[in-house]
């Protein structure tokens, strides 16, 4: 079932805007994406065990503390919906961001082709989850990569109501610069909100040509109550497991300097 509300909202949003901000910080808000009701049947369905492939307890795997559950296919709605809307959204500004970092391959416009791209090396496994994190749960900094091939956008949309069912529970991303110190940015969401955030790399222009960061995102420790998130994410995975990549680099990052490409 397709969602015609959230899919025209989604479609009408300002997509200069958001390439914008994305440009500038890694990351862009959508304010009230999803409304009361939809949050809460989201949460409501995190016991609905049937709509899920995979549970991951994150201790476990050492990614921190809570659990998530990676649904599997055909995913519900609203998952569906916003992930087939977002997608065409974003696959433009995927394309300036790989050809700013010099990167000739080219994402298709349809969410559909780009998941055949995926299923063709091996990755077929659906990554939209829901998140839940108890009194001091967190989630360490990390990257959603299943695989070889990665969309560079995710989504977040927050389901809970800060300061009512949650303290602290911030959304926090690092974003590691060359031969510079990290920057650390908190991203402040109310319930429904969604943040559109980098999955892995982001071109910044220097004084001297473009430039990467790395980025990372996680969740600072939730102080009181309970957070639910829904994640979507835009490639498949190639793993069964939870896998995901958090590890710090021993070593500052490559400099990696190149210029955007001539028109
Ligand atoms: O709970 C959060 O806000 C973080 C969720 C997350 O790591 C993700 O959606 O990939
Ligand atoms: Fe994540």
């Amino acid at each position: 079932m397709i969602l015609p509300d959230l899919k025209t909202r989604i479609a009408d949003l300002d997509t200069a805007d958001i390439a914008r901000h994305l440009d500038d910080k890694g990351w862009a808000v959508v304010p009230r994406l999803l409304d009361d009701a939809q949050c809460q049947a989201l949460k409501a369905d995190y016991g609905s065990d049937g709509l899920y492939r995979s549970t991951v307890h994150m201790q476990r795997h050492g990614f921190g503390r809570g659990e998530y559950r990676y649904f599997r296919y055909p995913l519900p709605d609203p998952v569906a919906t916003l992930r087939g809307a977002f997608y065409p959204l974003l696959a433009g500004i995927a394309n300036d961001w790989w050809a700013a970092m010099g990167r000739t391959t080219l994402f298709p416009a349809d969410h559909d082709s780009f998941l055949a791209q995926c299923a063709l090396g091996g990755q077929s496994r659906p990554t939209p989850l829901i998140l839940r994190y108890g009194a001091g749960d967190y989630n360490c900094l990390h990257q959603d990569l299943y695989g070889a091939l990665h969309f560079p956008f995710q989504v977040a949309i927050l389901l809970s109501r800060p300061d009512e069912d949650f303290s602290g529970g911030e959304f926090v991303m690092t974003e590691q610069r060359p031969r510079m110190q990290s920057r650390p940015h908190v991203v402040p969401l109310g319930q429904g909100d969604a943040v559109i955030f980098a999955v892995d790399e982001a071109p910044r222009q220097g004084t001297r040509g473009t430039y990467r960061v790395k980025l990372r995102h996680g969740v600072s420790e939730i102080r009181h109550g309970e957070r639910f998130t829904l994640g979507v994410i835009f490639h498949d995975a190639m793993w069964d497991m939870a896998d995901r990549v958090g590890f710090e680099p021993t070593v500052s990052l490559h400099p990696r300097r190149f210029s955007r490409p001539l028109p």
